[in-house]
């Protein structure tokens, strides 16, 4: 049985996509099965990844709306091992379609259930919100793995998401755990960078991932060229980082 893992934060712009695309790929590149789950209507995970979106016929959206089986969906990508789940802008309507629904919370873990076992890991992209398609993901995982940015303000908003992580594990899936959380954009050059990771290990102690995600150009480079980074650069600072998070998640078992 896969282990499902949602990469979440409330929180923009802080490497949630970038952590669940080269996480994936990097899961796979040590010759794990790999699913990667796009759950944000942005696509960014399905077009960083290398899939146009204008040749998705069927994406997320019908599974959670219109119960079309995940078998139907998953699509294989260009990296040996790893499959996605596509989503398109048209998942931007789900939210709201999704709420007069029976089961609204658990139908993305009722999907996922059905081919669980054709995987090692299932990695969920989720968007920067804590709504239904938030919940969903939360709902249908294992464990959370929540990026942080190594900024002011880092923490913020946090608490609200734990509180989110307790009311599902509360209430909709009680073997939730929480994965580790990830420190992501460090710029060493600064000593806030530093302050931020204290702050953050004091908070969360031995929740945090040995591994930190420095700033690399060339990790932001890699989504336009639809590569993650160990196929687009794999002898960059980036792959090596990304490599060693996929080695702690196998090892954290
Ligand atoms: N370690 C890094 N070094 C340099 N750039 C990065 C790094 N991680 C992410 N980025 C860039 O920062 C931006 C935000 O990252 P990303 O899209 O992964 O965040 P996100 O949390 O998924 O955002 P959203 O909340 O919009 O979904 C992107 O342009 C990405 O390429
Ligand atoms: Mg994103």
């Amino acid at each position: 049985m896969g282990k499902i893992i949602a990469v979440a934060n409330q929180k923009g712009g802080v490497g949630k996509t970038t952590t669940s695309v080269n996480l994936g790929a990097c899961l796979a590149y040590i010759g794990k099965r790999v699913l990667l789950v796009d759950v944000d209507p942005q696509g960014n995970a399905t077009s960083g990844i290398g899939i146009e979106k204008a040749d998705v016929e069927h994406c997320i959206y019908d599974i959670l709306v219109d119960d079309v089986a995940a078998k139907d969906v998953i699509k294989p990508t260009a990296v040996e091992n790893l499959d996605i789940i596509p989503a398109t802008i048209q998942l931007a309507g789900a939210e709201i379609e999704l709420v007069p629904t029976i089961s609204r919370e658990v139908r993305l873990k009722r999907a996922l259930e059905a081919v669980k076992d054709n995987y090692d890991y299932m990695v969920i992209d989720c968007p920067p919100s804590l709504g239904l398609l938030t919940i969903n993901a939360l709902t249908a995982s294992d464990a959370v793995l929540i990026p942080v940015q190594c900024e002011y303000y880092a923490l913020e908003g946090l608490s609200q998401l734990l509180n989110t992580v307790r009311l599902v594990q509360k209430h909709l899936n009680t073997d939730l755990t929480i994965e580790g959380v990830l420190l992501t954009m460090l710029d060493a050059r600064t000593n806030l960078g530093i302050q931020v990771i204290d702050e953050v290990k004091k908070y969360f102690q031995d929740k945090v991932y040995k591994t930190i995600i420095p700033r690399n150009i060339r990790l932001s480079e890699a989504p336009s060229h639809g590569q993650p980074i160990i196929i687009y650069d794999p002898r960059s600072r980036g792959a090596e980082v990304y490599l060693d998070l996929a080695k702690e998640v196998v090892v954290n078992g």
